[in-house]
């Protein structure tokens, strides 16, 4: 297996598309010369004599298809990686650096098993963790204690895509050594953002959205810079063991080969969804970063190159309203997760952030009427069209149990329609 270092490497490239295809992955290191990476299913690796190993010991150690993916994801991110077998995984993985005592700041407003995760776990195991606004770092400034040792951020953050300042960010914390920056990029994949060059220490994303991009892996990674805390996240990947499976490191490292390609898409689609909701008259409110009335849009436009295909929305009327228009889509999925090519729906007060409590949801303004998108991939104006449907229909049969209609039983009853419209939008001229 070739490595850094090693004769006939691939050089590092210019531009993400050419390293998310390429990176880590030259044919001729493997005997086969194939050029689609092997999968490497073997636990174990025969050692030359006992203690005495070629590159592999043992698959929870490190796995060549883990590596490859490892080393893709590394270029992506400016930095080392490693893999985990969830997001969370990784969360917890970055957790045990700290001791009993300490304390983590996170962000107020987070993934809702984030939010557990700290609140049910991490408190009941000896740390210490408080909620802060950090899109103002005045706030987060005034947190930082003596104790603090972590700092947690999420942006946007899911579901009410607030955008927090990284830079402004990492320079509060590293006013105080001895802290570390964690920023879970998720929402945006390394396309859009790297925390790691606007100054975060550690960079976490659930694979499982834009990363792997096909809602088929369950997968989490992190990127840091630093050599020291590289081997302390290595020796806790193999000492706890929540490493991913040789298959899933392939399929996810397929999924990075169109990274770039589908966020560009995620990007053109959510803005539009967002301009049409805006003026639609059945909706209170839209929140998505790349819109300019959203309070952070300036910092969004300053630290993304994009944005994704992640919104919310506030419905006109109540939660009979916002629960008729999950189940009137047709397009669009009710289901949780994001960052698929499918666009999906849901309602983050009663399925995502279902843990998150109910006061603190109402605080944040995860209310009844709130809904999130994940638009994907599908023809926008199939996509809109969808909501527009849907939308209506929320006002004029408001939900009830008895008149529940699935999105399938909705798909089985449309007329079918021959679609060729191989349209490209942006023919050279
Ligand atoms: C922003 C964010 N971070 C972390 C996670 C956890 O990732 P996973 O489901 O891969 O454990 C999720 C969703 O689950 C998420 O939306
Ligand atoms: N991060 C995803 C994951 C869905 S939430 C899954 C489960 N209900 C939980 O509580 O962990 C998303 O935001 O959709």
């Amino acid at each position: 297996m070739a490595g850094k270092g090693t004769p006939g490497f691939l050089p590092p490239f210019k531009h993400f598309a050419t390293s998310a295809i390429h990176s880590g992955q030259e044919p001729e290191q493997w005997r086969s010369g194939a050029v689609v990476p092997p999968i490497s299913v073997s636990t174990t690796f025969k050692q030359r004599a006992p203690g005495e190993h070629t590159h592999y010991v043992y698959t929870r150690f490190g796995n060549p298809s883990r590596h490859i993916l490892e080393e893709v994801v590394g270029t992506l991110d400016g930095a080392q990686s490693l893999a985990y077998s969830s997001g969370l995984a990784a969360l917890l993985n970055i957790c045990h650096l700290l001791k009993t005592g300490d304390t983590v700041i996170c962000m107020d407003d987070v993934y809702g098993g984030t939010n557990r995760y700290f609140q049910k776990v991490a408190s009941e195991n000896n740390l210490k963790v408080v909620f802060v606004d950090c899109t103002k770092p005045k706030c987060l400034e005034a947190a930082i204690t003596p104790k603090t040792k972590l700092v947690w951020l999420e942006t946007p953050t899911n579901p009410t895509l607030k955008v927090i300042d990284i830079q402004a960010c990492a320079d509060v914390v590293h006013r105080h050594p001895g802290v570390l920056l964690a920023v879970d990029n998720s929402l945006m994949s390394p396309y859009f953002q790297r925390p790691l060059s606007l100054g975060a220490d550690i960079c976490m994303s659930s694979a499982t959205k834009y990363m792997n991009g096909h809602s088929d892996v369950l997968m989490g990674v992190i990127s840091v810079n630093d050599e020291d805390l590289y081997n302390q996240l290595k020796f806790l990947q193999s000492a706890l063991g929540a490493v991913p499976s040789p298959f899933d490191c392939y399929m996810c490292n397929r999924g990075l080969k169109t990274l770039h390609i589908r966020m560009k898409l995620h990007f053109h689609n959510g803005l539009a969804v967002a301009k049409f909701l805006k003026s639609h008259r059945r909706v209170e409110k839209v929140i998505y970063p790349g819109l300019h009335c959203h309070p952070q849009y300036e910092v969004t436009k300053k630290q993304n190159s994009g944005v994704s295909g992640v919104m919310s929305f506030y419905i006109k009327g109540n939660i009979k309203n916002a629960l008729a228009f999950l189940n009137n889509l047709k397009v669009f999925a009710l289901a949780e997760s994001l960052g698929g090519y499918e666009s999906l729906a849901e309602h983050p007060a009663t399925m995502t952030h279902k843990s998150v409590p109910e006061d603190v949801r109402e605080d944040l303004g995860i209310t009844e009427t709130l809904i999130r998108l994940s638009v994907g991939l599908e023809d926008e104006e199939d996509l809109l069209a969808d909501l527009d449907q849907a939308l209506e229909a929320a006002v004029t049969h408001p939900f009830s149990p008895l008149h529940h209609r699935s999105s399938s039983d909705m798909r089985r009853g449309q007329p079918s329609q021959h679609i060729n419209d191989c349209e490209v939008r942006n023919w050279d001229s």
